[in-house]
């Protein structure tokens, strides 16, 4: 087995001990074990190896709570900074951020931090809670959900580049509750006992929302809050979009309901307290290409003559946040 992969997942399977998450262990070291053994493919090792040559540095501070920052310039000389770089570099496209390290700004392709700003204010506080991240991609948010005092962070993410971005990060902030398994929600035995889960930007891309929804209700205890965040388009509770093959160029999209109707799917499944806390169209400042993502970008996605349209034709990105609780 990896090492590191070893060593990561066994921080986590030690900081379930003695949680309301402890059965998770009942299902998750052998699926580790199922991933380990099969489930990768062949860059998986080569970037392993490329995170061990990550050099070892003391970090002056740390600040999760406006950003995600870790460490300043001042803290390693320019050979260290030149290295870290082009070790960061190899674990392109950065698609979500952005994060500090030692004064290395990695400007991903989107502002997540646009996002956190749009979502916290509506929230229950995350002091002292379990929760989990459900698509978590890099794991941008799962950084902001600690610094805004969460007791542990669990992300769950198939996709394994991401994994290794997370663990980049976390390798400069080693000694956070905060962990990344390489998951889809669809694999997760039902926990019901985390205190929040946020799902954002994977609706859309599941086949069968209603079972996906239902999967996240039993991560939460009850009681427990469940924070989604999805595409949407105008419309009454009748009222869903399943775009043909592409949608802004991406593949795996299936529905697009309205607020109202994503409102009933909820108050179906038996989900209480739905509130509506924002809904935003996606700007060009938000999602861009940079120099840590250098291909196409949602400039390159929307109708060049008229930007409320994507390339096919279907209403331009839209995206809504809803509030809702376990009963
Ligand atoms: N079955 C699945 N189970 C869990 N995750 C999945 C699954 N399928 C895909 N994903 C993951 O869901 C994330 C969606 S991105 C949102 C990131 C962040 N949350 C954000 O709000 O910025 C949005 C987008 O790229 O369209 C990706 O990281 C996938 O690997």
């Amino acid at each position: 087995m990896n090492n590191q992969a070893q060593r990561w997942f066994e921080s986590a399977f030690r900081s379930l001990l003695g949680t309301p998450l402890a059965h998770w262990l009942e299902t998750l070291p052998q699926q580790m074990r199922t991933f380990e053994s099969q489930g990768k493919h062949g860059e998986f090792d080569k970037w392993c190896r490329m995170l061990e040559k990550l050099p070892q540095t003391t970090p002056s501070g740390v600040n999760f709570s406006d950003a995600v920052t870790i460490g300043e310039a001042r803290d390693i000389d320019s050979y260290t900074e030149k290295q870290i770089t082009g070790l960061l570099k190899q674990f392109m496209p950065w698609r979500k951020g952005p994060y500090s390290l030692h004064g290395i700004d990695i400007d991903t392709e989107w502002r997540s931090d646009f996002k956190w700003d749009r979502v916290v204010p509506h929230i229950s506080d995350l002091a002292d809670r379990l929760v989990l991240d459900v698509g978590c991609g890099s794991g941008y948010h799962m950084w902001r959900m600690l610094g805004s005092g969460a007791r542990g962070v669990y992300g769950i993410d198939p996709t394994q580049l991401f994994m290794i971005q997370f663990q980049a990060i976390k390798h400069f902030a080693p000694d956070n509750n905060i962990h990344f398994l390489p998951l889809g929600i669809e694999q997760m035995q039902p926990l019901n006992a985390f205190d929040t889960v946020f799902s954002m930007g994977v609706l859309y891309h599941r086949k069968d929302p209603m079972a996906f929804l239902e999967q996240l209700k039993h991560q939460l205890r009850r009681g427990g809050e469940l924070i989604l965040e999805t595409l949407v388009v105008d419309g009454d509770e009748n009222t869903v979009l399943m775009p043909g093959e592409r949608y802004a160029q991406m593949r795996n999209v299936w529905f697009l309901p309205s607020v109202d109707a994503l409102t009933k799917w909820l108050e179906r499944l038996g989900f209480v307290d739905i509130s509506l806390a924002d809904v935003n169209r996606t700007s060009l400042e938000e999602q861009r290409a940079t120099e840590w993502m250098t291909s196409q970008s949602l400039q390159d996605f929307l109708n060049p003559e008229d930007l409320s349209l994507t390339i096919e034709g279907y209403p331009a990105p839209q995206r809504a946040v809803l509030i809702a609780t376990r009963k």
